[in-house]
């Protein structure tokens, strides 16, 4: 399967509609500055967006499920069966997400890549199953290259004409695979980059950290690309997530990235083209212990600190209420010329 496309350059924001926006900025009715980072963000999305009006009233949410033959070696808080569990109770519409999706009027879709157990038959449920799970990747690659191919492609294939592209995940033991992945694509200690996840215990904790390292020894990584690690440690669902990310800035679609694992596949989909990076906004900092460091490494400040770590692209549906409210604002403020209000002297 063809994966050229991956490297195919991504859209540049509009300077020239930066500049515009920092203007109007400066002339709202209000101390210059004093929006703090919702003025920023408002500058952003029009470069972004290319427009004098930058707005996000088409939120296109798309959660990614899949299981992960790792989670056989004990290192969730939860057993397996959750995640097809959870994909039907993301399509009756009682996950967080789907709250957040409903206030936000958003479009929202789960997309089923392979979970261990019953899924329903769904409107709001699109079928791109590949495999019951990925492969247990402390025994060998998480997926074969096929495999890798129709995850990457499943993601691109869900990138449409939108305001902003939230994605989430929901699959057990895919903390695991975030850190290994994180742990090899930047070299860091294991024990750093691992954390609770649904919320194992210190015992857990430990025998988590161990397998990580087991299968970094396993396997050669060293000599590995970015898109041979995700073959070898990821899940079809963090795959898929790279594929819609590097969509999305070719596109010229802003994406929100929501917590550890889309931080993983955002690291990820950076390593393979660099030239996405102004279209990846970083929502919030998840409580999983790893993240601070995997968005230093990333030289990425978040929006929001809720000591959230659900997943399912809830803390980006949060920032993206924020973000709304930015835009909103500095759109529809007035300026000191129209309210007839002095200036700064
Ligand atoms: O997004 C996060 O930062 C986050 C942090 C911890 C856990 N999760 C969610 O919890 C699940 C993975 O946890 P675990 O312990 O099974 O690896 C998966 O469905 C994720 O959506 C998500
Ligand atoms: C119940 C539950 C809901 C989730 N949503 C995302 N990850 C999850 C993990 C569990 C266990």
């Amino acid at each position: 399967m063809d994966l050229d496309w991956l490297t195919v350059p991504a859209r540049v924001p509009d300077e020239t509609f930066i500049q515009a926006a920092l203007a109007r900025q400066q002339n709202l009715t209000k101390p210059p500055g004093s929006l703090g980072q919702l003025e920023s963000l408002a500058v952003r999305f029009a470069g972004l967006q290319q427009t004098a009006e930058p707005q996000l009233e088409r939120i296109a949410i798309r959660v990614f499920a899949a299981d992960h033959g790792v989670a056989a070696q004990g290192v969730s808080a939860f057993p397996q069966s959750v995640t097809a569990q959870m994909v039907a109770n993301f399509c009756r519409g009682g996950a967080a997400i789907c709250v957040l999706a409903r206030k936000l009027e958003a479009d929202f879709k789960v997309v089923n890549l392979g979970c261990t157990g019953e899924t329903p038959e769904h409107p709001d449920l699109i079928d791109a199953r590949i495999a019951p799970a990925s492969g247990d990747f402390t025994r060998g690659p998480a997926m074969s290259r096929e495999q890798l191919a129709m995850a990457l492609n499943a993601g691109r294939d869900q990138v449409a004409g939108a305001d902003v592209f939230l994605g989430g995940e929901m699959g057990i033991g895919n903390t695991t695979a975030a850190a290994a992945i994180l742990a090899a694509l930047y070299q860091l200690p294991v024990a750093a980059i691992t954390g609770r996840g649904t919320g194992i215990d210190d015992r857990v904790l430990e025998h988590k950290v161990a397998v990580i390292e087991k299968a970094l020894v396993l396997h050669n990584l060293k000599r590995q690309s970015p898109l041979q690690l995700l073959q070898t440690l990821g899940g079809f669902e963090i795959a898929a997530l790279v594929g819609a990310y590097i969509s999305c800035a070719q596109r010229g679609v802003p994406v929100l990235v929501d917590g550890f694992i889309t931080t993983a596949a955002a690291a990820v989909a950076l390593a393979i083209n660099p030239g996405i990076e102004p279209w990846l906004v970083y929502s919030h900092l998840s409580n999983e212990s790893g993240h601070k460091l995997a968005l230093d490494k990333l030289r990425a400040e978040p929006l929001l600190s809720l000591d959230m770590r659900l997943g399912e692209g809830s803390g980006a549906a949060m920032a993206a209420g924020v973000i709304r409210q930015a835009l909103a604002l500095h759109n529809q403020m007035a300026t000191f010329a129209e309210a007839g209000v002095a200036g700064a002297d």
